[in-house]
Formats: structure tokens, C-alpha cells, sequence
């Protein structure tokens, strides 16, 4: 971080060293698992006699041609690596993974097959409350129809008894990307309930939600101390998810002032909408969501000029921000950017345009969110020097 950040630091910049975890196992609260066929299993019959009618029976028709193989993937491949346990995943999410699979052949669930867009599911994703032990289960499935889809609940929550929630949702596109748009909710509320620095947050399927729950109450405490907020102040929580961070820093919980106002903005509906009902259950009534790409949205409010933004706290995916939200926020000029990122190079790229246009480093803060891994979450904090 240092040798990232060399050129771009001043002489008052502060280096401060990186926030380790206490206990770094076991953190990932997100646990997520593609289903696929493995090795060919040979037939019972087969052994048997040349001529046996067994293989002819109702029971041998059904029974499961492969291996059913759940796990991770290989880096930069999609082969996948059979893991029954991981020393930093959630155990209880673990578990529910292995129990899908080990449910599957009963239930004539086939895996999905990617090469030929043939199977029914495709992946599971597991989430877990980390106060709260509320856990979510969503079933990623091939198509819409669910047929069984009762009793392998009933039969999952009976093994699972930490299931809060079951939600199926339907993905029939050959592609990378895990979730389609289509959800029907199985079991439960269909989303679970979390407390983050005090709030309560309801998160549904496709929000996002940092994966390590204690370290990123590190990570939003001392971005919020390094945000100085007085009581006064007009913040922009930008790409805010489901506005954990500006919620914090709406009501100044556990630290003291919190900002006047809050305006959160995300691309995301469902996080937009979990958002606003994370605002009201938590009794917040400064803080305000819009639905909306974060570079359109910042353009559109220096265009109009009607109110001073004094802070921007941002936190935008692994690409980092877009040029046309760093030239709004340019042109928007707040006092103060608390630039929160789990990519410190393309961080560094977009504090680069800042430092460019008049701001200076104040503080750099690297946190350890992803222990055991190559990644690092880092807080840097640019001041308004003109
Ligand atoms: C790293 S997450 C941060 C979420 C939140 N601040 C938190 O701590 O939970 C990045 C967020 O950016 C959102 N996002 C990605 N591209 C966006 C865009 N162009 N405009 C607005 N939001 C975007 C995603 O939906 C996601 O919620």
C-alpha cells in the first residue's frame, strides 16, 4: 500500500498501519457453491451378471448417473475444487452447501452442466447473519419450474435447522454471472436481518454485503472517524449497497456526530429497496436513497447546483469509479472524499484524477477484511485543497 500510494502522498499524509482480525477464521458469511457433475457412477448392474434385470428396475432408472461435485473453482478457471470444509467460511453455510448436495439425488435434482446449458441447479449461495444467525439459502436453478420443491425445503430445514429463509432464483442464460432476475421466495421472509455498529440491516439475495461482518465495523468506524463529521454536514454515501455505511454515518452511531444529511445512490433496485426499509426500521429520518447509476446521479447534481456537498464517502466495485463520477465529484468540490475500495490499484488510479484537480492524500488506512487471501480493503482520504 505504501509503494502504491508513494507518489500520490504528501508530506502530511498519514500511513496508518493496517487494521488486523482477532480471530481470522471462519469469517466469510457469504459461502458460494456452483453444483456439477463429476465422475461417472457405474451402475449397480453392472457388476452384476451380464442379463440381470436389476438395471431395468424403477429404482435403478433414477439412480444418479455422476458424482455430484460442490466446492469452489479453480483460480481463473471454472473447474471445480471439491471442498467439505474451508477454514474461512462460515461453518453453518458449509454445512448447508454439503446438505443441498448430499439432498439432490434423492429429490432427482440434476446438477447443472455448463458446456451444455442442460441440468437444474446451478449454484447455491448461502448467507449468514452475523449477530443475528439469521441464514438465507439461494437456490440459483435452470428454470422455473420446481418440481419436489416442498418436500426439499422441508427436508433441508429439517436437516438445517439455522434456515430462515429459502428463495429460488431462476437463471437460464449460459453465463458467468450467477443470479438472473426472476425470484420466488420457498421459505421464510426471504431475506435475513443483520446488526452492523449498533443498526439493524435487512439483506435480500442480490444486495451486497461486505462478507466479513466484524472487520467491516473496523472498516466503517474508522472511515466515519476519518470523515470528521460535525452534525453539519451534506454527505453523499455513493454505490452505498444497502446504505450500511451512510446509515452509520446518518445517525453517527457509536461515534458521537453524525451527518446532517445522508443521500445514498446504487444501481441496484432491491439494494435501493432494502436501503430505504434498513432507514425506516432503524428509526433514521436523515438519511435518503435514490436508484440510479452513481455517475449519472453525481453529473445530474453538479448540473443543478442547488446544495453544497461537503462530504462523499464512496465505495465503488473492484473497477473502481467511472471518469464521468470523478468529474462531477470534481465539479461538485465537497470538502472531504472517504474513498473506501477492496481494488487499492484502481483506488489508487482515481485518487491520481483527484490529487490531479487540486485534492491532497490526508490519510491512507489499509484493513484486513479477506485474512489468508492476497486482498485488502483500504480507506484513503482526500481533502479539498483549492
Ligand atoms: C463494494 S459495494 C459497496 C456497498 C456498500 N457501500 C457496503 O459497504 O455494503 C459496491 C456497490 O456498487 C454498486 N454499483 C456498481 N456499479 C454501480 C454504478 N455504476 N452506479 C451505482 N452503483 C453501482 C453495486 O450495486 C454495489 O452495491
Amino acid at each position: 500500500m505504501a509503494e502504491l500510494f508513494d507518489g500520490l502522498a504528501g508530506e502530511s499524509t498519514v500511513m496508518h498501519p493496517i487494521a488486523g482480525m482477532g480471530e481470522p477464521y471462519h469469517y466469510r458469511n457469504k459461502v458460494v457453491s456452483p453444483y456439477a457433475p463429476g465422475r461417472r457412477i457405474k451402475p449397480k448392474a453392472a457388476k452384476a451378471a451380464k442379463g440381470d434385470k436389476r438395471a431395468s428396475t424403477r429404482e435403478d432408472k433414477h439412480a444418479p448417473t455422476h458424482e455430484i461435485l460442490c466446492g469452489m473453482y479453480a483460480a481463473g478457471t471454472h473447474r471445480i475444487v471439491p471442498t467439505d470444509a474451508c477454514l474461512i467460511e462460515n461453518r453453518i453455510a458449509k454445512k448447508i452447501i454439503l446438505a443441498v448436495r448430499d439432498l439432490m439425488p434423492s429429490f432427482r435434482i440434476e446438477p447443472y452442466r455448463e458446456d451444455a446449458n442442460t441440468g437444474f441447479l446451478r449454484h447455491a449461495i448461502v448467507r449468514v447473519g452475523h449477530t443475528s444467525g439469521e441464514v438465507l439459502v439461494t437456490l440459483v436453478t435452470n428454470g422455473r419450474q420446481f418440481p419436489g420443491s416442498k418436500a426439499l425445503v422441508r427436508e433441508l430445514v429439517k436437516r438445517c435447522p439455522e434456515i430462515t429463509s429459502i428463495v429460488q432464483n431462476v437463471n437460464t442464460r449460459q453465463t458467468n454471472v450467477i443470479l438472473g432476475t426472476d425470484e420466488i421466495r420457498l421459505y421464510g421472509l426471504g431475506f435475513i436481518l443483520d446488526k452492523l455498529c449498533g443498526l439493524s440491516f435487512r439483506i435480500s439475495s442480490q444486495s451486497f454485503y461486505q462478507v466479513n461482518a466484524s472487520q467491516t465495523e473496523v472498516l466503517y468506524r474508522r472511515a466515519i472517524e476519518l470523515a470528521r463529521l460535525t452534525g453539519d454536514e451534506t454527505v453523499i454515501d455513493a454505490y452505498c449497497g444497502t446504505g450500511t455505511i451512510g446509515l452509520v454515518a446518518a445517525c453517527g452511531a457509536e461515534q458521537g456526530k453524525g451527518a446532517r444529511r445522508v443521500i445514498g445512490v446504487d444501481e441496484t433496485v432491491s439494494a435501493i429497496r432494502d436501503a430505504r426499509a434498513n432507514a425506516q426500521h432503524n428509526g433514521i429520518e436523515n438519511a435518503e436513497f435514490v436508484a440510479c447509476d452513481a455517475g449519472i446521479f453525481m453529473r445530474d447534481l453538479a448540473a443543478e447546483a442547488t446544495e453544497r456537498i461537503d462530504v462523499v464517502l464512496m465505495d465503488p466495485p473492484r473497477s473502481g469509479a467511472t471518469e464521468d463520477f470523478l468529474k462531477a465529484l470534481v465539479a461538485l468540490s465537497p470538502q472531504r472524499v472517504v474513498y473506501i475500495s477492496c481494488n487499492p490499484e484502481t483506488q489508487a488510479r482515481d485518487v491520481a484524477y483527484l490529487v490531479e484537480r487540486g485534492y491532497a492524500v490526508e490519510a491512507v488506512q489499509p484493513v484486513d477484511m479477506f485474512p489468508h487471501t492476497e486482498h485488502v480493503e483500504n480507506i484513503v482520504v482526500c481533502c479539498n485543497n483549492t
